[in-house]
């Protein structure tokens, strides 16, 4: 398999998140997040590490773009923060505009095509202190936002995302409590799962009156699920489970309403499920982006909450603990294809792995062997008919891994924290390699 068995037209990227590489977290007006509350708390973040420098992106972002540059990457996706952006629900931080319309032209300055995320959980502090994602207005101060930086950058980016992972902001932020705001309540996630859908549709609305010649969609968690055991018990919860992280996130964007056994389960435990906005919440979207990293094998079990838990699988695994699977990006491309009928987008895939830097080398061939299986899955969905348009890989350097802090490093490029020198492991050589049809897989 060579780059060139890819459609023509097939972009292959990088990508990255405000929070996780920006650092200057109260420089230039930017107003606090709820991540910088959250990495400030003492106990919520590994080593009680934070987003305070991170990779220092805000100040390195033209070596970065470099970096990019030189591996041969047609693509960059980066997110917007919300609070550098916004000094409150109306004004503009002039200074956070600036610094992104500098990072957009240097990138199309070096032929590199600007994919924007709007939202990768990085709320403002002063929108949570209104009640966040609780608070039913916030779709409206999303779509405030959004088109700010439409009118701002929708000249020159023409590839928007609304939200990354909204399964990550609701559940993770408001049951689990692992992500902020760390709240611990299912009703909190349901209503702010709903008001992060009903954030992209308003999102989506106002995209086709100030950027009509863009492409706008939303990035979703996309988890293969499977029976731990070949049970009838097995295979009906990984049919709930499916409709819990997947298809929550994706049915009410195209058939506008929620799965119904998941729905039903929850109703059943006395959670109210939200209908309205449901005509804008499936406003139509130009694809889907897909973040794919392994699988998730679960087991009945009636004693819990909703009534599964999850088994540790047999295969090898990253340092995050999850299982290299890549059959199940080829599974997941088909299903959400064949069940939505909308082009798709990898926006996410890579792996956390054991880089250690040596006189300068890492040698992370188990992260050319995840890159290049995962690639091949890509390639064999497209041969099978997904209208698959590129590839984004988790990520362009070693970053600020949330709740993990600075533990677990997914770059293709290593990031030196104490120096900020960044080194190419071997997987972005590799990848230039690739790029540059040097290398037949
Ligand atoms: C099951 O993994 C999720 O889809 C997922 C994995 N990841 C993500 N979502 C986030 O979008 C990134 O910010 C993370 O850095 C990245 C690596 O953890």
């Amino acid at each position: 398999m060579e780059r060139n068995d890819f459609p023509k037209d097939f972009i292959f990227g990088v990508a990255t998140a405000s929070y996780q590489i920006e650092g200057a977290y109260n420089e230039d007006g930017k107003v606090p997040s709820i991540w910088d509350v959250f990495s400030h708390t003492p106990g919520k973040i590994k080593n009680n590490e934070n987003g305070d420098v991170a990779c220092d992106h805000y100040h390195r972002y033209e070596e970065d773009i470099k970096i990019m540059k030189d591996i041969g990457v047609d693509a960059y996706r980066f997110s917007i923060s919300w609070p550098r952006v916004m000094k409150n629900t109306k004004e503009k931080n002039e200074k956070g505009i600036d610094f992104y319309n500098k990072l957009i032209d240097k990138l199309l300055e070096n032929n590199i095509i600007p994919f924007i995320t709007i939202y990768h959980w990085d709320l403002p502090l002063f929108l949570y202190e209104k009640g966040g994602w609780l608070n039913d207005d916030i779709a409206l101060y999303f779509q405030d936002y959004s088109s700010i930086l439409f009118q701002n950058f929708g000249d020159r980016v023409k590839h928007w995302i609304t939200l990354n992972e909204p399964w990550c902001s609701s559940f993770l932020g408001y049951f689990y409590g692992i992500h902020a705001p760390g709240h611990k309540n299912l009703q909190e996630a349901i209503k702010a799962a709903h008001n992060l859908l009903r954030a992209h549709g308003y999102s989506v609305e106002a995209f086709r009156d100030l950027v009509k010649d863009g492409k706008i969609g939303i990035t979703n968690v996309t988890t293969k699920v499977e029976p731990a055991d070949e049970t009838e018990e097995d295979f009906y919860v990984v049919l709930l489970v499916d409709e819990l992280t997947n298809g929550w996130f994706y049915d009410p964007i195209i058939f506008g309403r929620y799965p119904e056994n998941a729905r039903a389960i929850l109703q059943r435990n006395g959670i109210d499920i939200f209908e309205n906005d449901m005509d804008i919440i499936s406003k139509k979207i130009d694809f889907f982006g897909i973040n794919y990293y392994t699988r998730q094998l679960v087991k009945y079990a009636p004693e819990e909450p909703f009534m599964f838990k999850t088994i540790e699988g047999e295969l090898e695994k990253t340092e995050m603990g999850w299982e290299i699977y890549p059959e199940g990006l080829y599974d997941m491309l088909l299903k959400i294809y064949n069940r939505y009928k909308t082009p798709l987008y990898i926006t996410e895939n890579g792996m956390a792995g054991p880089d250690k830097i040596e006189n300068g080398k890492v040698h992370d061939t188990y992260r050319i062997n995840y890159l290049k299986s995962h690639f091949e899955n890509a390639l064999k969905a497209i041969k099978d008919g997904v209208d698959l348009k590129g590839y984004f890989i988790w990520t362009l350097m070693d970053n600020f891994e949330w709740a993990e802090g600075y533990s677990k490093r997914f770059g293709i490029v290593y990031t030196d924290y104490t120096t900020q020198k960044r080194y190419l492991k071997d997987s972005a050589i590799w990848l230039k390699k690739f790029l540059e049809g040097e290398i037949n897989l």
